[in-house]
C-alpha cells in the first residue's frame, strides 16, 4: 500500500492570533514551561546551533524518515510566513537535514525558524544568516533526498506531542511546545510567572549587601 507523501491541504491549518505568538515571543520558554506545569518541554537535547537563536511561532510538521530531508524540500513550497518547520526526524544524529542553502530558502518564505529532532549542518553559517535552528546535534555528514514523509500531520517531537498550528518557542534554555487552543491562556499565565520571577529576582538583589 502506498499513502500520499504530500497533503496538499497540509498548509491550511489554523493558527493562533499574531498577538498571541508575538506574547508568547517575548517571554522566557522557562516561564512558559512553568505556566503550563511545567510539560510541553522538548527533551534538552535539542538546543539552538548558534548563539543566541531565538524562535517563536506556529508549527509546520514534518515527518520524515530519519537522516532525509526531502520532506523539508516538501515543506518549503507549502509553508506560511512566520511559520516554524517542526522536523519529526527519529532523533537521528548521523545526518544533518538541512543548513544553510535551506536556511537561506527559509529566509525568502519568511520561515521563523526550524526545530529539529535530528541533525543539523553548516551551523555558524547559518548564525551569520540569522536564520534560528534548533537541533539534537550538528554533523558535517549530509541527508538523503528520497522520502518518505509525511506533512501537516501530528508527530512526536522530542518527546512532545505537536500538531499543526501550536506554538513553538525556542531560546537558550531550549524549545516548548504550547498546544494552539491553549496559546492565549498559557501567554496570560507565562507573563504572570515573568512579572512574579521579576519582582522575586529585584527583592533579592535588594538584599545583597
Ligand atoms: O545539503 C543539504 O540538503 C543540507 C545543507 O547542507 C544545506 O541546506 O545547506
Ligand atoms: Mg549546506
Amino acid at each position: 500500500m502506498t499513502t500520499p507523501a504530500i497533503d496538499a491541504t497540509s498548509a491550511d491549518f489554523a493558527r493562533p492570533d499574531r498577538d498571541t505568538i508575538e506574547r508568547l515571543a517575548k517571554l522566557p520558554a522557562a516561564n512558559i514551561g512553568d505556566a503550563m506545569d511545567r510539560l510541553g518541554v522538548a527533551d534538552s537535547a535539542i538546543q539552538a546551533v548558534w548563539p543566541g537563536a531565538k524562535l517563536a511561532g506556529p508549527a509546520f510538521t514534518v515527518w520524515t524518515r530519519p537522516g532525509d530531508n526531502k520532506g523539508i524540500h516538501a515543506a518549503l513550497q507549502q509553508v506560511r510566513p512566520g511559520d516554524v518547520i517542526v522536523v519529526a526526524g527519529g532523533g537521528d544524529e548521523s545526518r544533518a537535514l538541512l543548513g544553510e542553502l535551506i536556511g537561506e530558502r527559509a529566509i525568502n518564505l519568511g520561515v521563523a525558524g526550524f526545530v529539529l529532532d535530528g541533525a543539523a549542518r553548516d551551523a555558524e553559517a547559518l548564525g551569520e544568516i540569522g536564520m534560528p535552528v534548533f537541533a539534537r546535534a550538528t554533523s558535517p555528514a549530509g541527508p538523503y533526498k528520497d522520502g518518505p514523509f509525511r506533512l501537516g500531520t501530528a508527530v512526536a517531537f522530542g518527546g512532545v506531542p505537536v500538531l499543526p498550528g501550536d506554538v513553538i518557542v525556542g531560546d537558550s534554555d531550549g524549545v516548548v511546545v504550547i498546544p494552539r487552543e491553549h496559546a492565549a491562556a498559557v501567554a496570560e499565565a507565562a507573563e504572570a510567572v515573568f512579572a512574579d520571577e521579576t519582582n522575586r529576582r529585584q527583592a533579592i538583589v535588594a538584599a545583597r549587601n
